[in-house]
Order: C-alpha cells, then structure tokens, then sequence
C-alpha cells in the first residue's frame, strides 16, 4: 500500500513515522508513505494557498489550484483521495478494514475554514469524519486513520502485538486486563485469572465484556447476535445494574 498525504504541516508527520509499530512497519515495507506540501503546488510569487471566501464570512479558504496540482501530481487509476473533515462520513473500524484493502490512499489536510468546494465536489472520493468535534487541521486525523489502517496490514503486528478483529472484543466492549505482580498497592487481581480455570476464565471474560458493554455501549449490543450462554448471563447483568 501507498499513503500519500497532502499537507501544510509536513513535519508533523515525522514522529509518527519513526516511532513504534508504524514506523516498523515503514522499516519493514509493509507499506510506502510520503508527505507533500500543498504550498510547493501554490503559481503565486507569495505562495498563497488560502484566499478570502465569495460571499463574506470570517476566516479564509484553501485555494482550488495548488490543491488539485498536489492531487493530481500523486494519484493513480483508483486511488482514494480521502478528505479530513468533520462534515464526512464518521471513520469506524469497518471502513478502516475496507481501506486496508486499498492499494493507494491520498489523505488530503485541510486548514482555515475549509477548502474551496470544487476540490470536494470533482476530485474527493471520500469524506471522512474522525468525530463530532473540530481540530485546527487534518493532519491528526490522517494520523489517526494510517495507525488504524496500517495495523492491519499484512506482517504490520509483530507476533507480540495482538490483532484484535475489531477495535472491540467481536463488536463487544473487550474484557478488562491484568499483568503481574499479583497484588500492587493493594489491588489484587481476580481470582479467577489466576486459577488456571480455562472454561472459568473464559465464563468470566464473556460477563465482563457483556457487563461493560451493557454499561457503555448499550448501542453495540443491539446490533451484537447473542448466543443463549450470553442472553442468559446478559439478564443476570442487567437484574444486577438495573439502575
Ligand atoms: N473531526 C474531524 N475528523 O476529521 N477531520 C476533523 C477535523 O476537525 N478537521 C479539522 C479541519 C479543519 C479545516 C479543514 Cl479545511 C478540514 C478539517
């Protein structure tokens, strides 16, 4: 897979491509990634890559030209050009999946209060929202989406990481985690973990994965098929939370 991310702010990508398992992937040719300032594409002797907008309004726009030179220096037959920005489509591991299954991504970061609509309307594949909140600029988002994309790459995880299927435990909440020492400040780990018990631990985990589910994402559970074993310890839970 090629990324190729068309930015203002090139350096920010720095530490996160040299750091940890993106980076190692980066090592390792799991895939290619290259940043491209957008201001290199701007004709004027200034380099102005934003203007003010048609029709009034605070703030400025990012220009339509060095934009569409920047796209069309780096895409290829059926490339995604992906745009960051909290009007698309919200990002979830479903479209990370699919998106990994690409063979080029052009992650495309916008500034200011947006970006000429032309761009969006004739050359953007994709709008994608990383959340219902708003960020000085894409960048972080890009950031966001390559880790979550690049995770799933073939040979990106190590045999140490764990490739969890879905970012939650097969669309449930995962359960809670323990590492030794067995007691720290205090805190014992449950005992069930250290029993050896496998059938116990396993009955455990599936009560805490559906109890924190329950919990916080009762919206994940409505659309999880139970099985009878689950349903049953699922009204045990909720006779204990009823709230
Ligand atoms: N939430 C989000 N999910 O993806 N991106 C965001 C976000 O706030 N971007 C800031 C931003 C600012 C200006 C422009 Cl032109 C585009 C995007």
């Amino acid at each position: 897979m090629r990324i190729d991310i068309l930015t203002l702010f090139p350096e920010m990508f720095n530490s996160v491509f040299s750091e940890s398992i993106i980076g190692r992937a980066l090592k390792n040719n799991i895939f290619t990634v290259n940043c491209i300032n957008i201001r290199d594409f701007s004709e004027d002797k200034h380099k102005r890559v934003d203007d003010y907008p048609y029709g009034g309004g605070p703030g400025m726009v990012l220009k339509p030209e060095p934009v569409f030179k920047a796209i069309q220096n780096v895409r290829k037959e059926n490339s995604r050009i992906i745009f960051l920005t909290p009007k698309g489509k919200v990002y979830n591991q479903k479209i990370a999946k699919e998106l990994s299954k690409e063979e080029h991504l052009v992650l495309l970061c916008g500034h200011y209060e947006g970006i000429d609509n032309r761009i969006i309307e004739n050359y953007v594949t994709d709008e994608i929202s990383i959340g219902d909140y708003v960020l000085t600029g894409g960048e972080i988002s890009a950031m966001v989406l390559i880790d979550s994309v690049v995770r799933l790459l073939p040979g990106a995880l190590g045999k140490k990481e764990s490739y969890m299927e879905e970012s939650h435990y097969n669309g449930l909440l995962e359960y809670p985690q323990y590492t030794r020492p067995r007691e720290f400040n205090g805190h014992k780990v449950p005992d069930v973990l250290l029993s050896g018990n496998h059938k116990e631990i396993e009955k455990w985990r599936i009560y805490q994965s559906l109890k924190y589910t329950y919990l916080r994402r009762p919206d994940l559970l409505e659309k999880k098929e139970l099985t009878k074993e689950e349903e049953e310890i699922l009204s045990k839970i909720k006779l204990n939370f009823s709230n």
